[in-house]
Protein backbone atom coordinates (compact mmCIF):
# COMPACT_ATOMS: atom_id res chain seq x y z
CA UNK A 1 0.00 0.00 0.00
CA UNK A 2 2.14 3.00 -1.15
CA UNK A 3 1.54 6.38 -0.47
CA UNK A 4 1.44 6.89 -4.33
CA UNK A 5 -1.55 5.49 -4.11
CA UNK A 6 -3.16 8.75 -3.88
CA UNK A 7 -1.82 10.46 -7.00
CA UNK A 8 -2.30 7.21 -9.06
CA UNK A 9 -6.17 7.88 -7.98
CA UNK A 10 -5.69 11.43 -9.17
CA UNK A 11 -4.14 11.10 -12.14
CA UNK A 12 -6.91 8.87 -13.12
CA UNK A 13 -9.36 11.08 -12.24
CA UNK A 14 -7.94 13.95 -14.20
CA UNK A 15 -7.29 11.49 -17.26
CA UNK A 16 -11.14 9.93 -17.17
CA UNK A 17 -12.30 13.67 -16.85
CA UNK A 18 -11.14 15.13 -19.31
CA UNK A 19 -13.64 13.29 -21.66
CA UNK A 20 -16.64 13.02 -19.51
CA UNK A 21 -18.51 15.96 -20.66
CA UNK A 22 -18.17 17.40 -17.37
CA UNK A 23 -17.41 20.88 -16.63
CA UNK A 24 -13.62 21.46 -14.99
CA UNK A 25 -14.19 22.92 -11.97
CA UNK A 26 -16.38 19.88 -11.30
CA UNK A 27 -13.20 17.49 -11.96
CA UNK A 28 -11.24 20.34 -10.25
CA UNK A 29 -12.84 19.49 -7.35
CA UNK A 30 -12.87 16.08 -7.16
CA UNK A 31 -9.35 16.92 -6.59
CA UNK A 32 -9.12 18.26 -3.41
CA UNK A 33 -10.71 16.03 0.01
CA UNK A 34 -13.08 18.38 1.69
CA UNK A 35 -11.39 17.37 4.92
CA UNK A 36 -9.06 14.43 6.55
CA UNK A 37 -8.73 14.31 10.39
CA UNK A 38 -5.81 12.83 11.59
CA UNK A 39 -5.44 11.97 15.27
CA UNK A 40 -3.65 10.31 17.39
CA UNK A 41 -5.46 7.51 19.80
CA UNK A 42 -4.16 6.50 23.33
CA UNK A 43 -4.82 3.26 23.99
CA UNK A 44 -4.60 1.03 27.45
CA UNK A 45 -2.77 -1.85 26.61
CA UNK A 46 -3.65 -4.84 28.95
CA UNK A 47 -0.42 -4.80 30.27
CA UNK A 48 -1.10 -1.26 31.96
CA UNK A 49 1.29 0.76 29.29
CA UNK A 50 -0.57 3.25 27.04
CA UNK A 51 -0.02 3.03 23.30
CA UNK A 52 -0.55 5.37 20.47
CA UNK A 53 -1.82 4.45 17.17
CA UNK A 54 -2.81 7.24 14.63
CA UNK A 55 -6.03 7.09 12.85
CA UNK A 56 -7.59 9.09 10.04
CA UNK A 57 -10.81 9.78 8.76
CA UNK A 58 -11.08 11.95 5.33
CA UNK A 59 -14.23 13.03 4.02
CA UNK A 60 -14.12 13.52 0.48
CA UNK A 61 -16.76 15.20 -1.01
CA UNK A 62 -19.96 15.56 -0.01
CA UNK A 63 -21.78 17.06 -3.15
CA UNK A 64 -24.54 13.67 -3.22
CA UNK A 65 -25.27 13.66 0.09
CA UNK A 66 -24.06 12.63 3.96
CA UNK A 67 -20.19 10.96 3.44
CA UNK A 68 -20.35 7.84 3.63
CA UNK A 69 -17.09 4.64 3.84
CA UNK A 70 -15.35 2.17 5.88
CA UNK A 71 -12.87 2.23 8.59
CA UNK A 72 -9.70 0.07 7.88
CA UNK A 73 -6.96 -1.75 10.48
CA UNK A 74 -4.18 -2.37 9.14
CA UNK A 75 -0.22 -1.66 10.26
CA UNK A 76 0.48 0.30 6.10
CA UNK A 77 -2.84 2.66 6.74
CA UNK A 78 -1.50 6.47 5.84
CA UNK A 79 -3.09 9.66 5.06
CA UNK A 80 -2.46 9.18 0.98
CA UNK A 81 -4.31 6.07 0.86
CA UNK A 82 -7.23 6.51 3.24
CA UNK A 83 -8.14 9.64 0.90
CA UNK A 84 -7.71 7.57 -2.12
CA UNK A 85 -9.84 5.42 -0.80
CA UNK A 86 -12.15 7.87 -0.01
CA UNK A 87 -12.04 9.73 -2.98
CA UNK A 88 -13.22 5.55 -4.72
CA UNK A 89 -16.30 6.44 -2.42
CA UNK A 90 -17.37 9.50 -3.87
CA UNK A 91 -16.97 7.64 -7.30
CA UNK A 92 -18.40 4.65 -5.86
CA UNK A 93 -21.52 5.80 -4.19
CA UNK A 94 -22.34 7.93 -7.50
CA UNK A 95 -21.99 5.32 -10.12
CA UNK A 96 -25.05 2.92 -8.16
CA UNK A 97 -27.01 5.64 -7.29
CA UNK A 98 -26.47 6.35 -3.90
CA UNK A 99 -27.68 9.66 -2.02
CA UNK A 100 -24.13 9.77 -0.37
CA UNK A 101 -20.56 11.29 -1.02
CA UNK A 102 -17.38 9.72 -0.15
CA UNK A 103 -15.29 9.21 2.97
CA UNK A 104 -13.27 6.90 4.49
CA UNK A 105 -10.92 6.08 7.48
CA UNK A 106 -8.34 3.85 9.20
CA UNK A 107 -5.88 3.15 11.64
CA UNK A 108 -2.52 2.19 11.40
CA UNK A 109 -2.36 -0.60 13.35
CA UNK A 110 -1.90 -4.47 12.98
CA UNK A 111 -4.81 -5.64 15.02
CA UNK A 112 -3.82 -9.30 14.63
CA UNK A 113 -1.52 -8.22 17.47
CA UNK A 114 -4.24 -6.86 20.32
CA UNK A 115 -5.79 -9.14 22.42
CA UNK A 116 -9.52 -8.70 22.30
CA UNK A 117 -10.15 -5.44 25.23
CA UNK A 118 -7.50 -3.56 23.13
CA UNK A 119 -9.13 -3.59 19.94
CA UNK A 120 -12.29 -2.57 22.06
CA UNK A 121 -10.34 0.55 23.64
CA UNK A 122 -8.45 0.93 20.38
CA UNK A 123 -12.43 1.25 18.72
CA UNK A 124 -13.83 3.48 21.39
CA UNK A 125 -10.75 5.68 20.70
CA UNK A 126 -11.31 6.23 17.77
CA UNK A 127 -15.33 7.19 18.13
CA UNK A 128 -14.19 9.70 20.72
CA UNK A 129 -11.85 11.24 18.81
CA UNK A 130 -13.91 11.61 15.36
CA UNK A 131 -17.22 11.84 17.15
CA UNK A 132 -16.97 15.56 15.58
CA UNK A 133 -16.95 14.95 12.35
CA UNK A 134 -19.25 11.59 12.29
CA UNK A 135 -23.36 11.65 12.86
CA UNK A 136 -26.12 9.78 10.72
CA UNK A 137 -26.17 12.93 8.69
CA UNK A 138 -22.96 13.89 8.30
CA UNK A 139 -20.39 10.86 8.05
CA UNK A 140 -21.54 7.35 8.15
CA UNK A 141 -18.54 5.05 8.52
CA UNK A 142 -18.91 1.30 7.93
CA UNK A 143 -16.20 -1.84 8.04
CA UNK A 144 -13.69 -2.79 5.55
CA UNK A 145 -10.56 -4.83 5.86
CA UNK A 146 -9.80 -6.14 9.36
CA UNK A 147 -12.74 -4.60 10.87
CA UNK A 148 -15.99 -6.34 11.09
CA UNK A 149 -19.64 -6.17 12.92
CA UNK A 150 -18.39 -6.50 16.32
CA UNK A 151 -16.36 -3.55 15.93
CA UNK A 152 -19.20 -1.52 14.44
CA UNK A 153 -21.44 -2.36 17.28
CA UNK A 154 -18.88 -1.04 19.57
CA UNK A 155 -17.82 2.26 17.86
CA UNK A 156 -22.23 2.73 17.83
CA UNK A 157 -22.54 2.19 21.15
CA UNK A 158 -19.12 4.13 22.16
CA UNK A 159 -21.03 6.94 19.73
CA UNK A 160 -23.99 6.32 21.66
CA UNK A 161 -23.10 7.01 24.80
CA UNK A 162 -21.09 10.54 24.17
CA UNK A 163 -24.03 12.00 22.19
CA UNK A 164 -26.71 10.60 25.26
CA UNK A 165 -29.00 8.94 22.47
CA UNK A 166 -29.91 6.47 20.13
CA UNK A 167 -28.21 6.51 16.74
CA UNK A 168 -28.36 3.49 14.95
CA UNK A 169 -27.60 5.09 11.74
CA UNK A 170 -24.19 6.68 12.66
CA UNK A 171 -22.76 3.43 11.46
CA UNK A 172 -23.32 0.60 9.30
CA UNK A 173 -22.51 -3.33 9.00
CA UNK A 174 -23.54 -3.39 12.93
CA UNK A 175 -24.86 -6.94 14.40
CA UNK A 176 -28.47 -7.48 13.51
CA UNK A 177 -29.14 -7.24 17.55
CA UNK A 178 -28.06 -3.53 17.19
CA UNK A 179 -30.39 -2.36 13.84
CA UNK A 180 -27.39 -4.11 11.31
CA UNK A 181 -29.67 -5.17 8.30
CA UNK A 182 -30.02 -8.93 7.33
CA UNK A 183 -27.74 -9.75 4.26
CA UNK A 184 -24.90 -6.72 4.64
CA UNK A 185 -22.57 -9.67 5.74
CA UNK A 186 -22.38 -11.08 2.17
CA UNK A 187 -23.35 -7.93 -0.07
CA UNK A 188 -19.82 -7.07 -0.78
CA UNK A 189 -19.24 -10.56 -2.51
CA UNK A 190 -22.68 -10.57 -4.42
CA UNK A 191 -22.49 -7.36 -5.37
CA UNK A 192 -19.37 -8.93 -7.71
CA UNK A 193 -21.43 -12.31 -8.19
CA UNK A 194 -24.54 -10.17 -9.62
CA UNK A 195 -21.91 -8.21 -11.63
CA UNK A 196 -20.15 -11.61 -12.84
CA UNK A 197 -24.03 -13.34 -13.71
CA UNK A 198 -24.55 -10.55 -15.82
CA UNK A 199 -21.05 -11.19 -17.58
CA UNK A 200 -22.67 -14.76 -17.45
CA UNK A 201 -25.43 -13.56 -19.85
CA UNK A 202 -23.93 -11.60 -22.01
CA UNK A 203 -21.44 -14.10 -22.85
CA UNK A 204 -23.67 -16.92 -22.74
CA UNK A 205 -21.18 -18.65 -20.55
CA UNK A 206 -21.84 -22.01 -18.91
CA UNK A 207 -20.32 -22.06 -15.40
CA UNK A 208 -18.46 -25.32 -15.38
CA UNK A 209 -15.89 -23.89 -17.58
CA UNK A 210 -15.14 -20.46 -16.18
CA UNK A 211 -11.80 -20.66 -14.38
CA UNK A 212 -11.77 -18.37 -11.45
CA UNK A 213 -8.94 -17.09 -9.11
CA UNK A 214 -9.64 -15.19 -5.82
CA UNK A 215 -7.27 -13.34 -3.93
CA UNK A 216 -8.49 -12.60 -0.39
CA UNK A 217 -10.89 -15.14 1.55
CA UNK A 218 -12.00 -12.50 3.82
CA UNK A 219 -15.59 -10.51 4.07
CA UNK A 220 -15.51 -10.17 0.28
CA UNK A 221 -13.20 -13.07 -1.60
CA UNK A 222 -14.76 -15.61 0.70
CA UNK A 223 -18.37 -14.47 -0.40
CA UNK A 224 -18.00 -14.07 -4.09
CA UNK A 225 -16.10 -17.50 -4.22
CA UNK A 226 -19.07 -19.02 -2.41
CA UNK A 227 -21.32 -17.70 -4.26
CA UNK A 228 -19.81 -18.79 -7.65
CA UNK A 229 -18.77 -21.98 -6.14
CA UNK A 230 -22.71 -22.67 -5.38
CA UNK A 231 -23.43 -21.85 -8.80
CA UNK A 232 -20.73 -24.26 -10.18
CA UNK A 233 -17.83 -22.05 -11.37
CA UNK A 234 -14.22 -23.75 -11.04
CA UNK A 235 -12.42 -21.76 -8.04
CA UNK A 236 -8.91 -23.14 -9.01
CA UNK A 237 -7.00 -20.73 -6.80
CA UNK A 238 -8.01 -19.29 -3.15
CA UNK A 239 -5.35 -16.98 -1.20
CA UNK A 240 -4.97 -15.23 2.18
CA UNK A 241 -2.28 -12.89 3.62
CA UNK A 242 0.12 -16.01 3.79
CA UNK A 243 -0.13 -17.06 0.20
CA UNK A 244 -2.61 -19.41 -1.68
CA UNK A 245 -3.54 -22.74 -2.88
CA UNK A 246 -4.09 -23.83 -6.70
CA UNK A 247 -5.42 -26.46 -8.63
CA UNK A 248 -7.19 -26.68 -11.90
CA UNK A 249 -9.84 -29.32 -10.91
CA UNK A 250 -11.54 -26.37 -8.68
CA UNK A 251 -11.63 -26.41 -4.61
CA UNK A 252 -14.76 -27.04 -2.58
CA UNK A 253 -15.29 -23.23 -1.42
CA UNK A 254 -16.72 -24.52 2.14
CA UNK A 255 -14.22 -27.03 2.98
CA UNK A 256 -11.62 -24.59 2.87
CA UNK A 257 -13.30 -21.96 4.38
CA UNK A 258 -14.13 -24.24 7.83
CA UNK A 259 -10.02 -24.68 7.57
CA UNK A 260 -9.86 -21.67 7.86
CA UNK A 261 -12.28 -20.81 10.22
CA UNK A 262 -10.42 -23.41 12.19
CA UNK A 263 -7.19 -22.77 11.74
CA UNK A 264 -6.72 -19.25 10.44
CA UNK A 265 -4.99 -20.46 7.65
CA UNK A 266 -6.14 -21.14 3.32
CA UNK A 267 -5.42 -24.60 3.35
CA UNK A 268 -6.25 -27.14 0.17
CA UNK A 269 -8.86 -29.78 1.90
CA UNK A 270 -11.88 -31.50 1.08
CA UNK A 271 -14.16 -31.70 4.42
CA UNK A 272 -16.84 -34.60 5.46
CA UNK A 273 -18.92 -33.77 8.03
CA UNK A 274 -16.46 -34.87 10.72
CA UNK A 275 -13.12 -34.87 8.96
CA UNK A 276 -11.17 -32.64 6.82
CA UNK A 277 -8.63 -33.86 4.17
CA UNK A 278 -5.76 -32.49 2.31
CA UNK A 279 -6.55 -32.57 -1.69
CA UNK A 280 -4.11 -32.27 -4.74
CA UNK A 281 -2.89 -28.91 -5.10
CA UNK A 282 0.21 -26.57 -5.80
CA UNK A 283 0.72 -24.02 -3.30
CA UNK A 284 1.21 -20.54 -5.14
CA UNK A 285 2.18 -16.85 -3.90
CA UNK A 286 0.14 -14.26 -4.03
CA UNK A 287 2.45 -12.88 -7.22
CA UNK A 288 1.46 -16.24 -8.91
CA UNK A 289 -1.88 -16.30 -8.25
CA UNK A 290 -2.25 -12.73 -10.25
CA UNK A 291 -0.89 -14.54 -13.40
CA UNK A 292 -3.00 -17.85 -13.26
CA UNK A 293 -4.30 -18.73 -16.76
CA UNK A 294 -8.07 -18.32 -15.56
CA UNK A 295 -11.03 -16.47 -16.93
CA UNK A 296 -11.76 -14.41 -14.26
CA UNK A 297 -9.59 -12.96 -11.74
CA UNK A 298 -10.71 -11.74 -8.53
CA UNK A 299 -8.15 -9.81 -6.53
CA UNK A 300 -10.27 -9.03 -3.25
CA UNK A 301 -7.61 -7.93 -0.84
CA UNK A 302 -5.32 -4.84 -0.93
CA UNK A 303 -4.68 -2.32 -3.41
CA UNK A 304 -1.69 -1.44 -6.10
CA UNK A 305 -1.17 -5.67 -6.74
CA UNK A 306 -1.28 -4.69 -10.73
CA UNK A 307 0.74 -2.47 -12.43
CA UNK A 308 3.65 -2.61 -14.66
CA UNK A 309 5.60 -4.91 -12.80
CA UNK A 310 3.17 -7.44 -13.90
CA UNK A 311 0.72 -6.50 -16.27
CA UNK A 312 2.74 -8.26 -19.41
CA UNK A 313 2.15 -11.67 -17.24
CA UNK A 314 -1.85 -11.18 -16.29
CA UNK A 315 -3.39 -13.48 -18.70
CA UNK A 316 -7.59 -13.71 -17.55
CA UNK A 317 -9.98 -12.44 -19.51
CA UNK A 318 -11.98 -10.56 -17.04
CA UNK A 319 -10.53 -8.81 -13.55
CA UNK A 320 -13.65 -8.20 -11.65
CA UNK A 321 -12.18 -5.94 -8.74
CA UNK A 322 -13.89 -6.98 -5.27
CA UNK A 323 -10.40 -4.97 -3.20
CA UNK A 324 -10.53 -1.21 -3.74
CA UNK A 325 -7.81 -0.25 -6.32
CA UNK A 326 -6.18 -3.37 -7.53
CA UNK A 327 -5.21 -1.47 -10.64
CA UNK A 328 -2.91 1.05 -10.93
CA UNK A 329 -4.30 4.05 -13.15
CA UNK A 330 -0.61 3.39 -15.48
CA UNK A 331 -1.70 -0.06 -16.70
CA UNK A 332 -5.47 0.73 -17.56
CA UNK A 333 -4.75 1.35 -21.20
CA UNK A 334 -2.59 -1.51 -21.49
CA UNK A 335 -5.46 -3.79 -20.61
CA UNK A 336 -7.79 -1.74 -22.62
CA UNK A 337 -5.51 -2.37 -25.45
CA UNK A 338 -4.73 -6.20 -24.33
CA UNK A 339 -8.56 -6.75 -24.17
CA UNK A 340 -8.24 -7.83 -20.63
CA UNK A 341 -11.48 -6.58 -19.31
CA UNK A 342 -11.94 -4.78 -15.81
CA UNK A 343 -15.11 -4.91 -14.08
CA UNK A 344 -13.82 -1.50 -12.48
CA UNK A 345 -14.42 -1.52 -7.56
CA UNK A 346 -16.84 1.14 -8.28
CA UNK A 347 -18.69 -0.92 -9.58
CA UNK A 348 -17.81 -4.31 -8.78
CA UNK A 349 -17.61 -3.85 -4.89
CA UNK A 350 -20.49 -1.53 -4.68
CA UNK A 351 -22.83 -4.17 -3.08
CA UNK A 352 -21.45 -3.42 0.70
CA UNK A 353 -22.14 0.33 0.31
CA UNK A 354 -25.53 -0.52 -1.43
CA UNK A 355 -26.84 -3.04 1.45
CA UNK A 356 -25.15 0.06 3.93
CA UNK A 357 -27.64 2.46 2.36
CA UNK A 358 -30.21 -0.23 3.37
CA UNK A 359 -29.52 -0.42 6.85
CA UNK A 360 -29.33 3.44 7.29
CA UNK A 361 -32.79 3.89 5.21
CA UNK A 362 -34.42 0.54 7.69
CA UNK A 363 -32.53 2.85 10.80
CA UNK A 364 -33.97 5.89 9.81
CA UNK A 365 -37.94 4.40 9.20
CA UNK A 366 -37.28 1.88 12.23
CA UNK A 367 -38.44 -0.86 10.17
CA UNK A 368 -36.34 -3.83 9.43
CA UNK A 369 -36.43 -5.41 6.13
CA UNK A 370 -36.89 -9.21 5.39
CA UNK A 371 -33.45 -10.69 3.59
CA UNK A 372 -35.22 -11.38 0.46
CA UNK A 373 -36.33 -7.94 0.36
CA UNK A 374 -32.63 -6.79 0.73
CA UNK A 375 -31.07 -9.01 -2.31
CA UNK A 376 -33.93 -8.48 -4.52
CA UNK A 377 -33.35 -4.57 -4.14
CA UNK A 378 -29.70 -5.23 -4.07
CA UNK A 379 -30.14 -7.19 -7.63
CA UNK A 380 -32.05 -4.53 -8.88
CA UNK A 381 -29.38 -1.83 -8.10
CA UNK A 382 -26.23 -3.80 -9.05
CA UNK A 383 -27.91 -5.24 -12.41
CA UNK A 384 -29.09 -1.56 -13.52
CA UNK A 385 -25.73 0.24 -12.92
CA UNK A 386 -23.61 -3.05 -14.12
CA UNK A 387 -25.68 -2.10 -17.37
CA UNK A 388 -25.85 1.29 -17.93
CA UNK A 389 -21.72 1.19 -17.29
CA UNK A 390 -21.72 -1.54 -20.28
CA UNK A 391 -23.99 0.21 -22.33
CA UNK A 392 -21.87 3.60 -22.15
CA UNK A 393 -18.67 1.48 -22.38
CA UNK A 394 -19.79 -0.28 -25.81
CA UNK A 395 -21.47 2.78 -27.40
CA UNK A 396 -18.50 5.03 -26.71
CA UNK A 397 -15.78 2.66 -27.03
CA UNK A 398 -14.54 2.91 -23.36
CA UNK A 399 -13.17 0.60 -20.96
CA UNK A 400 -15.64 -0.16 -18.49
CA UNK A 401 -14.08 1.78 -15.83
CA UNK A 402 -13.33 5.09 -18.03
CA UNK A 403 -18.01 4.64 -18.47
CA UNK A 404 -18.49 3.93 -14.69
CA UNK A 405 -16.11 7.24 -13.70
CA UNK A 406 -17.87 9.01 -16.66
CA UNK A 407 -21.45 8.34 -15.36
CA UNK A 408 -19.99 9.06 -11.64
CA UNK A 409 -18.41 12.64 -12.63
CA UNK A 410 -21.92 13.41 -14.58
CA UNK A 411 -23.84 12.69 -11.90
CA UNK A 412 -21.72 14.66 -9.31
CA UNK A 413 -21.80 17.49 -11.85
CA UNK A 414 -25.54 17.58 -11.67
CA UNK A 415 -25.54 17.92 -8.07
CA UNK A 416 -22.56 20.50 -7.78
CA UNK A 417 -25.02 22.65 -10.56
CA UNK A 418 -28.37 21.79 -8.78
CA UNK A 419 -26.52 23.03 -5.27
CA UNK A 420 -26.86 26.76 -7.13
CA UNK A 421 -24.73 29.84 -6.99
CA UNK A 422 -23.32 29.62 -3.57
CA UNK A 423 -19.57 28.79 -3.94
CA UNK A 424 -20.25 25.44 -3.33
CA UNK A 425 -16.44 24.93 -3.69
CA UNK A 426 -15.35 26.84 -0.80
CA UNK A 427 -18.25 26.25 1.87
CA UNK A 428 -20.46 23.16 2.05
CA UNK A 429 -18.84 21.24 5.00
CA UNK A 430 -21.85 19.62 6.12
N1 LIG B 1 -15.95 -5.33 3.62
C1 LIG B 1 -16.61 -4.62 2.72
O1 LIG B 1 -17.83 -4.44 2.83
C2 LIG B 1 -15.92 -4.06 1.53
C3 LIG B 1 -14.59 -4.33 1.25
N2 LIG B 1 -14.03 -3.84 0.11
C4 LIG B 1 -12.63 -4.07 -0.21
O2 LIG B 1 -12.37 -5.48 -0.32
C5 LIG B 1 -11.02 -5.72 0.04
C6 LIG B 1 -10.99 -6.80 1.12
O3 LIG B 1 -11.78 -6.32 2.21
P1 LIG B 1 -12.50 -7.34 3.19
O4 LIG B 1 -12.76 -8.62 2.50
O5 LIG B 1 -13.60 -6.60 3.82
O6 LIG B 1 -11.35 -7.54 4.28
P2 LIG B 1 -11.20 -8.69 5.36
O7 LIG B 1 -10.46 -8.09 6.47
O8 LIG B 1 -12.50 -9.35 5.64
O9 LIG B 1 -10.28 -9.76 4.60
C7 LIG B 1 -9.07 -9.41 4.03
C8 LIG B 1 -8.52 -10.64 3.36
O10 LIG B 1 -7.38 -10.27 2.60
C9 LIG B 1 -6.29 -11.11 2.99
N3 LIG B 1 -5.03 -10.39 2.82
C10 LIG B 1 -4.49 -9.43 3.60
N4 LIG B 1 -3.32 -9.04 3.10
C11 LIG B 1 -3.12 -9.75 1.97
C12 LIG B 1 -2.10 -9.80 1.00
N5 LIG B 1 -1.03 -9.01 1.08
N6 LIG B 1 -2.25 -10.66 -0.05
C13 LIG B 1 -3.34 -11.45 -0.14
N7 LIG B 1 -4.33 -11.45 0.75
C14 LIG B 1 -4.23 -10.61 1.80
C15 LIG B 1 -6.57 -11.45 4.42
O11 LIG B 1 -5.80 -12.58 4.80
P3 LIG B 1 -5.75 -13.13 6.32
O12 LIG B 1 -7.08 -13.79 6.52
O13 LIG B 1 -4.62 -14.09 6.29
O14 LIG B 1 -5.53 -11.96 7.20
C16 LIG B 1 -8.06 -11.71 4.35
O15 LIG B 1 -8.33 -12.98 3.83
C17 LIG B 1 -10.43 -4.38 0.47
O16 LIG B 1 -9.80 -3.77 -0.62
C18 LIG B 1 -11.66 -3.58 0.85
O17 LIG B 1 -11.46 -2.19 0.78
C19 LIG B 1 -14.75 -3.13 -0.80
C20 LIG B 1 -16.06 -2.85 -0.58
C21 LIG B 1 -16.73 -3.23 0.64
O1 LIG C 1 -20.49 -0.09 3.58
C1 LIG C 1 -20.04 1.03 3.47
O2 LIG C 1 -20.60 2.04 3.83
C2 LIG C 1 -18.67 1.27 2.83
C3 LIG C 1 -17.94 0.05 2.42
C4 LIG C 1 -16.60 0.45 1.91
O3 LIG C 1 -15.78 0.93 2.66
C5 LIG C 1 -16.29 0.31 0.50
O4 LIG C 1 -17.20 0.14 -0.31
O5 LIG C 1 -15.10 0.39 0.15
Amino acid sequence: MSEQIYQDALARVREIGENAGVNAEVIESLMHPMRTMIASLPVRMDDGSTEYFTAYRCRYNNALGPTKGGIRYHPEVNQPEVQALALWMTIKCAVVGLPYGGGKGGITVDPKKLSRMELERLSRSYVRQMADIISPDRDIPAPDVYTNERIMGWMMDEYEHITRQKAPGVITGKPISLGGSLGRDDATGRGAYMCILELEKKHGWNPSDIKVAVQGFGNGGYHAARLLHERGYKIVAISDSRGGIHSDSGFDVPSIYKEKQRSRQVKAVYCTQSVCEQVEHNTISNEQLLELDVDILIPAALDGVIGKHNVDKIKANYIVEVANGPVLSDVDAILHDKEIHVVPDVLANAGGVTVSYFEWVQNRSGYAWDLDTVQERLGKIMSKSFNEVWDLAKSENRSMRNAAYTLAFRRIGEAVGAHGTRDYFNSSDA
